[in-house]
């Protein structure tokens, strides 16, 4: 007998459609087993089973054949083995296009299988259930994802069924006279994904595990400043193939949408509902991505409009105002409606007709938002090119960011406000700001986190009115949103995303009448720069937390 693989391509008879003549079952989640294993029975298939199955068949007066039967071994340690034997799994791995492995399961005795259902133990289920230690490992199923990898491997000859949604598509086979190769290739793919899945759940609770012991380990040595502070040792992302996209960052990059998937996984942009339009580029999910992380970092109604990940607008409504969201939209595309050409445009609020009239007459690529009025939607769905998206209702974002390095992949805790409005500020030069001034710098310093560093952003009246972004001085970012606010600097407000290193950049927002400014502070020339403002009479505020964003 041959120890491996050494056939020609011509050894491989040909195999589209199988017949199911024997089939193995095995499954914890007994969903629509016994409807399943009644219609196997009647087309006279001669089904094999474990314990468990086995015993509710039986119970059910369908004619099974204990697994333990077969291999002349009982179950046994627990359940840890009960298929692990050749006669099971010689019947999942013989491909059966080869005239060698058919003589050879008839030397050994071994019969074949064509159809393996399969559910794995309840890892995840368990461990959220608060179980701990031995309780959990004893969770971590070995036969069924060896049945399950075997019988996917052996696609061409077994179709493998790990999902009780494909009962259905397996009854419907059997009536057809059996399998076809394309169905078995797709059975293969959920297949290996799902055991894919199964294993980085056991990887990741290993990894939780692990950082337990390395925290309480430090905490025994006093050394708790250097513990680390809750990274696993090891961390993996599940993640789901979506959609495969038209192009990447450019036309020659090939592209696709994953969506995450498992324990940690939230609901964004990658779940949004897309009701008209072309379909999403990568540069939109990007886009997008910016202008929702822009919008929600509001509790008012607020709009955000973004090109090149970056905001030509953001902007809350007036609360008088009779469509205060609309009023938003506006006030954001007022902005730099130049660069709003062609811009993503998200909000935290449902579009109302009104807003949706002034975005249809406007060239936009994309609109996301938590809902739309009816009578809106269908005024959007007018133009053929814009991309319409409503948000998951349990829209939220992770609290860890990744971003691949050649050869790594950083991560970061997600960058939150801690100081999201004035409460903690420290007034350092100038007359405290009125109520209404002390909410032009709230919006203003929220509305900069939007912005790629160095960032800066004048805003008067809830609206951004000039923005300076991505320079590599805050010198030129400075010069940038002033000459985009152009008169509108005067008595506007200001924030900086991080402290001024010099008052230069200060003295060009100070000559383009800007009247306060909020920034966090902590230069070593913080003293000139709180001696420019002061000898200019304004206002300044530092928050104490930079909001960097690259
Ligand atoms: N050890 C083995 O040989 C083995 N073979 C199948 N299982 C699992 O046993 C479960 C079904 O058990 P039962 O039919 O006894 O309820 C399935 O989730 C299956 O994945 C096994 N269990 C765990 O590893």
């Amino acid at each position: 007998m041959a120890a491996h693989n050494d056939h020609k391509p011509a050894d491989y008879r040909h195999r589209d459609r199988v017949e199911i003549k024997r089939a193995l079952l095995s499954v914890s989640d007994k969903t629509g087993l016994l409807e399943l294993a009644k219609e196997l029975a009647a087309a006279g298939i001669d089904i094999v089973s474990t314990g468990g199955t086995f015993a509710a068949l039986k119970d059910a007066g369908i004619p099974v054949t204990e697994v333990s039967q077969i291999t002349g071994f009982p179950e046994s340690l627990d359940g840890r083995v009960k298929t692990l034997h050749p006669k099971v799994h010689g019947g999942l791995l013989a491909d059966m296009r080869l005239i060698a492995h058919e003589e050879q399961l008839a030397e050994l005795g071994i019969e074949a299988f064509q159809l393996v259902v399969v559910n794995l133990y309840p890892f995840v289920q368990t461990v959220q259930s608060g179980a701990k230690g031995d309780a959990v490992v004893e969770q971590i199923d070995i036969g069924g994802p060896a049945m399950v990898r075997a019988s996917a491997k052996n696609h061409a000859n077994v179709a493998i069924v790990v999902d009780p949604a494909k009962y259905s598509e397996i009854i419907k086979a059997v009536k057809d006279g059996g399998t076809t190769l394309a169905q078995r290739r797709e059975l293969a793919y959920s297949a290996f994904s799902h055991t894919a899945r199964y294993d980085s759940a056991v990887a990741n609770w290993f990894a939780a595990e692990l950082e337990g012991d390395w925290k309480r380990a430090a905490g025994q040595k006093g050394d708790i400043e250097n513990a680390n502070p809750g990274f696993p040792s090891n961390f993996k992302v599940d993640s789901q193939l979506a959609n495969v996209l038209r192009y990447g960052e450019n036309s020659h990059q090939a592209a696709a949408l994953y969506r995450t998937t498992g324990e940690n996984s939230v609901a964004g942009i990658a779940q949004a509902r897309q009701f008209g339009g072309k379909e999403m580029s990568y540069n939109n999910y990007v886009d997008a991505d910016a202008a929702l992380r822009a919008a929600y970092d509001f509790n008012e109604p607020a709009v955000a409009i973004i090109k090149h990940a970056n905001p030509c607008g953001i902007a809350i409504g007036d609360p008088t105002s009779p469509d205060v969201i609309a009023d938003a939209h506006a006030k954001a595309h007022m902005c730099d409606p130049v660069s709003a050409f062609g811009g993503v445009i998200a909000t935290n609020r449902p579009v109302t007709v009104t807003m949706a009239k002034q975005v249809a007459s406007i060239f936009t690529e994309v609109i996301i938002a938590p809902s739309y009025e009816i009578e809106a939607l269908s005024i959007l769905l007018e133009k053929k090119n814009l991309r319409v998206l409503e948000l998951p209702a349990n829209y939220s974002r992770e609290a860890l960011e990744y971003k691949q390095i050649s050869g790594g992949v950083l991560v970061q805790e997600t960058d939150e406000f801690s100081q999201f409005n004035s409460s903690g500020w420290k007034l350092v030069t100038g007359k405290k700001a009125d109520l209404e001034t002390m909410k032009e710098l709230e919006f203003a310093w929220r509305a900069c986190r939007a912005v790629k560093s160095n960032g800066i952003l004048l805003a008067r009246e809830g609206a951004s009115v000039g923005v300076g972004m991505g320079q590599v001085n805050r010198v030129d970012s400075c010069k940038l949103a002033v000459e985009r606010a152009e008169s509108r600097s005067k008595g506007a407000v200001a924030a900086s995303d991080a402290f001024f290193p010099f008052a230069d950049g200060l003295q060009i927002l100070i000559d383009a009448g800007v009247r306060a400014v909020v920034q966090p502070g902590g230069s070593v020339r913080d003293e000139e720069v709180i001696a420019a403002a002061e000898a200019a009479g304004i206002t300044m505020y530092f928050t104490g937390e930079r909001h960097f964003f690259h």
